[in-house]
Parts: structure tokens; C-alpha cells; sequence
């Protein structure tokens, strides 16, 4: 089930970041331990009751005058009104409503969108009387929050919660496989799409005076249902550089969550660059399948070691998708895209995976055998049992005598164990440990 996304939209100064730092459990813009990807506040994940969703901010660009803000704030509004399943509206209780904020209650008052409007500063209930105001932004009950102190926090997040239901039930429905196409600017995205999808491509555009950049596309091939999102083409006039990029990669990030596996397009022209590494991160941090498509191949003088090369210096710079396919293709002459969509299908078939309880402790026990734990704390590591909790990524639980004791090293031992017996070409696998006294 794709995790929802909620998107945050807001004045500067409202408050966005103090929710967010208050919100954020893991993933607050993406962990250190992947390469070439920098923090920064984008989007965390959250985890409330039993609900998991993404929490993106579309906001956070200085703006200097007053109708800049209001540019910047209908912008927001259309990026969240693209990507997101809820939108989070966050107005300032202390200085009121402003012009903006009537503004950008209109746009959204027009989306099919669940809103949900949380009034901030609310740091005690003397202040509560202020919220009455804003009904006047016909956007339904407000609810009061004071992020700084994290009150009324719980209410608003059960509000956020209450619209996932639909929706997910919704995706779960749909039998085709989900593709995302990532990459840089110009890597070639919407010739790949228009190649796969030909004259059928069809063009939503719901929100009056803005194009959809982000279009999905239905394609039936033989038996074969796919879902193509495309992230082609942020072509919206913007002078500010940051703006242009942030936008970008919140609609990457959007894409690939409602994925199941990643297009992960590389320029052979230029091969990989540190945007690459990033919006690859994305992918890989999001527990996705991942296949790396070389494009624009017809370009490239090769002899009979280019291939090769091109792959050394791909593992070497993506060496944290030491498990995706490579492939190399022309969208443009359309040389390897029908191999490219066998490889969908077999990667979308191993992120599903699902591997029996009996053969799973099989082949951990003979890895065990082979290869004893190193002892870590003075304390050798005992694997009692094995099984997999979940799909998409295949998720494992170990259950041990001490998770502390699970070395680094070790963890990547039996990865590669289970791969050699399973396969789980193109998908990420997670493990978990559980102490056995506990359960
Ligand atoms: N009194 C009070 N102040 C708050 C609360 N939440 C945030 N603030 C203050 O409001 C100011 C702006 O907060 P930020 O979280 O940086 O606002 P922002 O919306 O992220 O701003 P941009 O990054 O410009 O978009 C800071 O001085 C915060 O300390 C709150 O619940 N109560
Ligand atoms: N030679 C060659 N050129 C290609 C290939 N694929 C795309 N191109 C060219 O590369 C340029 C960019 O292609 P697009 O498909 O617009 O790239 P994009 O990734 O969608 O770019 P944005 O919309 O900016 O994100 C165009 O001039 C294409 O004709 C290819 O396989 N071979």
C-alpha cells in the first residue's frame, strides 16, 4: 500500500519547521548514511496510531514582498494540490487572517482535496477564542495547535489520519504495476514515456490556469497492466534556481511513494552526477524497486568494453544499488525498452515476493552454519527464528537472543545469502530484530 502523502502549505513564519522538527520521526529529509544526499527539510516520515504517512513541505523560500508571498503561497497550493492526499493548512493564530490566507483558501476550496486547517501559536487556551476567525475561510472546522509546545498536536493528527482510509482502499484495488520515472532534467523522461505510451498518452489537467506536470499514464501491454508516473518537465517560470529544483524534487519524491518501482534514468552523456545519487537515494530510501536506466545509448561511441565500464563506474557511484538491474536503452530509437518493461515486471515481482516461513529458516540456518556470528560485546549472536513480516520491500524479522549483538558485517552476509537463494533482483530487503524474551 502506498504510503499517503500530506503536504504543508503555509505563510512564512507560520510555524512549518517547528511542526515538522516536532512531527519528524525517522527519515527527516533522508538519513546521512546514503551518499551524496544532503539534509535538508523537505519531508520526514510520521508515524501516528497505526498509520504511517509523508509529511512534505512545499514552502520555505525566502520572499521578501508582500505579493511575492502570495506567488509563492499559490505555488504551494498547486504543488500540494498535485501531489499530495491531504493538505495541511497552517495559518498564525496570533496575527490572524491575512489577505494570502483568504487567497489560497479559494484555490484550495476548488480541489476535491481533504484540507485540514490547524491554526498555530494557539499556546494556551486563552488564545483558543482566536480560531472563530478563521471559519471565515470556509475550510471547515479549524483546529488549534501550538507546534512550539506541542499541543493539540494529537487532534490535528487524528484529523490527518481520518482521510487515509479511502484513499489507500482505493490503491489497493488497482492490479498494475506502479513506475515512477526519475531523473535529471533532460535524461530523457517524457521520450521514454511517449515512446512506451504512444499517441495514448492521455493529458489530466483539473486544476484550472496550470498544466499537470505529473501525469499518470495507463499502458496495457499484452497481459500487462502499468501505471507510468512521470516527473517530466517542471516547466513552471520561475527565476528563482532553488525553487525550480525544490519543486522538482518534491514531485520525485511524491512519485516514487506512490511507486512500486523506480526508473532510475542516467545521461550516458554525462553519467552519473550528484543529482543522480540523490534522486537515487530517494528511491532506495523509500524501499523501492529500483532499476538504473542508462538512456540516450545511441550516442555513445562503444567497442566491446563500454558496457563494462559504464557498469564499474555506475556500482561505483551508486554503490548503495549494489541490487538494481542496469540496462542500457534509446528512448529515442527505442533499442531495449520491450527488454526494459520485461525487467519492470520481473523487479515489481521480486519487491512482492513472499517467501515461505520453512524454506526462509532453511537457508539462514545453512548461512549460519557456513559462517558463524563474529562475537560482538562479548556476546556471540543466537538467531532463533526467521520470518517475513512484509512486502514491498521484503521485510524479515530476525528473532534473537540480543539484537545489540547483530554486526554490520554480518547483517550484509546473510543479505547476500538470501539473495543468492532468492533472487530479489531490483528490491531493497529490510531487516528487523526482535528480542526473544520479549514476545
Ligand atoms: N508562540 C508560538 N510561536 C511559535 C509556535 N510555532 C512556531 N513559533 C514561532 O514562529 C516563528 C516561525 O516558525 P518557523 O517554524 O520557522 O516557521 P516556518 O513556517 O517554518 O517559516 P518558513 O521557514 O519561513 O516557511 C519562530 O520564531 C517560532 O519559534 C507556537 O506554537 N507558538
Ligand atoms: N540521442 C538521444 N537523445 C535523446 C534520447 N532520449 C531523449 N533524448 C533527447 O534528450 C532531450 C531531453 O529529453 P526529454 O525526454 O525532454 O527529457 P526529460 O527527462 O523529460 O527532461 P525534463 O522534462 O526537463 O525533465 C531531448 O532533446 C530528447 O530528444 C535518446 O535515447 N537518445
Amino acid at each position: 500500500m502506498a504510503k499517503p502523502i500530506v503536504a504543508i502549505i503555509g505563510r512564512p513564519n507560520v510555524g512549518k519547521s517547528t511542526l515538522f522538527n516536532k512531527l519528524a520521526g525517522r527519515r527527516i529529509a533522508i538519513v546521512e548514511d546514503t551518499p551524496g544526499v544532503t539534509r535538508d527539510r523537505l519531508y520526514c516520515e510520521v508515524e501516528w496510531l497505526n498509520h504511517k504517512f509523508t509529511l512534505i513541505d512545499t514552502g520555505g523560500i525566502e520572499m521578501e514582498t508582500e505579493d511575492v508571498i502570495l506567488k509563492q503561497m499559490r505555488r504551494q497550493a498547486e504543488i500540494a494540490i498535485e501531489t499530495a492526499d491531504v493538505i495541511l493548512f497552517m495559518v498564525d493564530g496570533k496575527t490572524g487572517i491575512t489577505a494570502d490566507d483568504y487567497e489560497v483558501a479559494n484555490m484550495l476550496r476548488r480541489t476535491h482535496k481533504p484540507i485540514v486547517l490547524a491554526v498555530n501559536k494557539i499556546d494556551n487556551i486563552e488564545m483558543e477564542a482566536n480560531k472563530y476567525d478563521f471559519y471565515n475561510l470556509g475550510l471547515g472546522e479549524p483546529i488549534t495547535i501550538s507546534a512550539a509546545l506541542g499541543l493539540g498536536l494529537g487532534d490535528m493528527l487524528d484529523e490527518i489520519v481520518k482521510h487515509f482510509k479511502t484513499v489507500s482502499d482505493d490503491e489497493e484495488e488497482s492490479p498494475e504495476i506502479k513506475v515512477a520515472i526519475i531523473g535529471r532534467p533532460n535524461a530523457g523522461k517524457s521520450t521514454l514515456l511517449n515512446r512506451i505510451v504512444g499517441e495514448e498518452r492521455s493529458i489530466v489537467s483539473d486544476i484550472p490556469g496550470t498544466t499537470r506536470d505529473a501525469i499518470d499514464s495507463y499502458v496495457e501491454i499484452g497481459e500487462d497492466k502499468f501505471l507510468f508516473i512521470d516527473t517530466a518537465g517542471i516547466r513552471r517560470k520561475s527565476k528563482v534556481k532553488e525553487e525550480v529544483e525544490k519543486y522538482s524534487v518534491l514531485r520525485t519524491i511524491a512519485a516514487i511513494e506512490r511507486a512500486d518501482v523506480c526508473l532510475v534514468m542516467i545521461d550516458a552523456q554525462e553519467g552519473v552526477t550528484e543529482q543522480d545519487e540523490r534522486i537515487a537515494g530517494y528511491a532506495h530510501e523509500a524501499g523501492k524497486g529500483v532499476i538504473i536506466v542508462v538512456n540516450k545509448w545511441d550516442v555513445i561511441e562503444k567497442d566491446d568494453k563500454t558496457m563494462n565500464e559504464f557498469t564499474k563506474n555506475i556500482r561505483n557511484d551508486l554503490a548503495f544499488l549494489d541490487y538494481a538491474p542496469i540496462i542500457f536503452i534509446s528512448a529515442k530509437t527505442g533499442q531495449r525498452v520491450n527488454k526494459m518493461i520485461e525487467l519492470i515486471k520481473y523487479v515489481a515481482n521480486q519487491h512482492a515476493i513472499r517467501i515461505k516461513t520453512g524454506v526462509l529458516n532453511e537457508v539462514i540456518s545453512e548461512a549460519v552454519m557456513m559462517k558463524q556470528p563474529p562475537i560482538e560485546k562479548g556476546k556471540p549472536l543466537k538467531i532463533y527464528y526467521v520470518t517475513q513480516a512484509s512486502t514491498k520491500p521484503p521485510t524479515f524479522v530476525f528473532f534473537v537472543n540480543d539484537p545489540e549483538v547483530v554486526h554490520f558485517s554480518y547483517e550484509r552476509y546473510l543479505e547476500n545469502q538470501l539473495r543468492q537463494h532468492f533472487g530479489l533482483q531490483g528490491t531493497p530487503i529490510r531487516f528487523i530484530y526482535r528480542s526473544k524474551q520479549e514476545d
